[in-house]
């Protein structure tokens, strides 16, 4: 394990019982404070990986070594549906995890002000989840997941339901919060404009079994801004995972346009 490593995954496999080979051989060092994309095609065991790092189900082989134990008692999971509890008010549902962990009301009351801003919803904290947009309910199960501040956040699809205005928004709200705290992030998705955009590196996985094909360095600064989502270099990387995706897919290659965007 090399000292940055946060995480080292090494030849981790699983079998359902069902007899399918989710992952086999799967090897991936996660540093402090990366910021890593998971693509893949459908069923390529993106889920299962982040599941068996969250320790929601067992590996059937291979190990995972944290750089310490702690760090395994500080993970956050985000997972596609907010999961929201629809008769809590915003302010009880972000608070949830403090209550758990026995902070006191008014202790907590400070922490839920304070990560409230810092996804744009102290507006909302009396408001309850059927009155909020999708895209605002996504904001609530995020704030939920990081007002613990947790040293590894672990995020499966939190986008996939939204319109791409409120996702675009969005990524950009979660690399400032990412600015913020500095969690390391796993992310799944299926979208490689989006991971390209948010990740230092995003990791191509292939199904049947799923495994790691390509790991492929975002060499641009993050935060991201606009400028980045608009430039030559932008593209080119979305080209290259495009093209790692392809090679997984021959059946039905991904398409990025050469010269315009999205
Ligand atoms: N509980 C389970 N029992 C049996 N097979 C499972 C189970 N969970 C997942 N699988 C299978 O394992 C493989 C990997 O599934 P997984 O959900 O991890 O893929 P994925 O890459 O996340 O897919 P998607 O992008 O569609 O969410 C698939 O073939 C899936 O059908």
């Amino acid at each position: 394990m090399n000292t940055k490593a946060a995480i080292a995954i090494t030849q981790v496999s699983k079998v359902f019982n069902n007899g399918v080979v989710a992952l086999k051989d799967v090897n991936l060092t996660v540093n402090a404070s990366d910021f890593v994309s998971l693509v893949g095609a459908s069923g390529c065991g993106k889920s299962t990986l982040l599941r068996i790092i969250a320790g929601l189900i067992d590996k059937s082989g291979g190990e995972i070594l944290w750089a310490d134990r702690t760090l395994k008692e500080q993970i956050a999971f985000v997972f596609q549906e907010p999961a929201l509890m629809p008769w809590s008010t915003v302010r009880e549902n972000v608070r949830l995890p403090l209550k758990l962990a026995g902070v006191s009301k008014k202790i907590a009351d400070t922490t839920v002000d304070k990560t409230l801003e810092l996804v744009g919803l102290e507006n909302f904290a009396k408001a309850y989840p059927r009155q909020l947009s999708g895209g605002m309910k996504m904001r609530v199960s995020i704030a939920r997941s990081i007002i613990t501040e947790p040293q590894v956040l672990l995020m499966d699809e939190p986008f996939g339901a939204l319109d791409d205005i409120t996702r675009t928004n969005l990524n950009d709200e979660l690399l400032s919060l990412w600015n913020k705290q500095r969690p390391t992030v796993l992310f799944v998705t299926h979208n490689i404009y989006e991971a390209v955009y948010l990740s230092k590196r995003v990791v191509v996985m292939a199904a049947r079994p799923g495994r790691v094909v390509a790991d492929i360095k975002i060499d641009e600064p993050l935060p991201r801004t606009d400028e980045f989502r608009t430039s030559e270099v932008y593209l080119k990387y979305c080209r290259e995972v495009a093209s790692a995706l392809s090679h997984t897919m021959e059946e039905s290659p991904v398409k990025v346009p050469r010269s315009s965007f999205q």
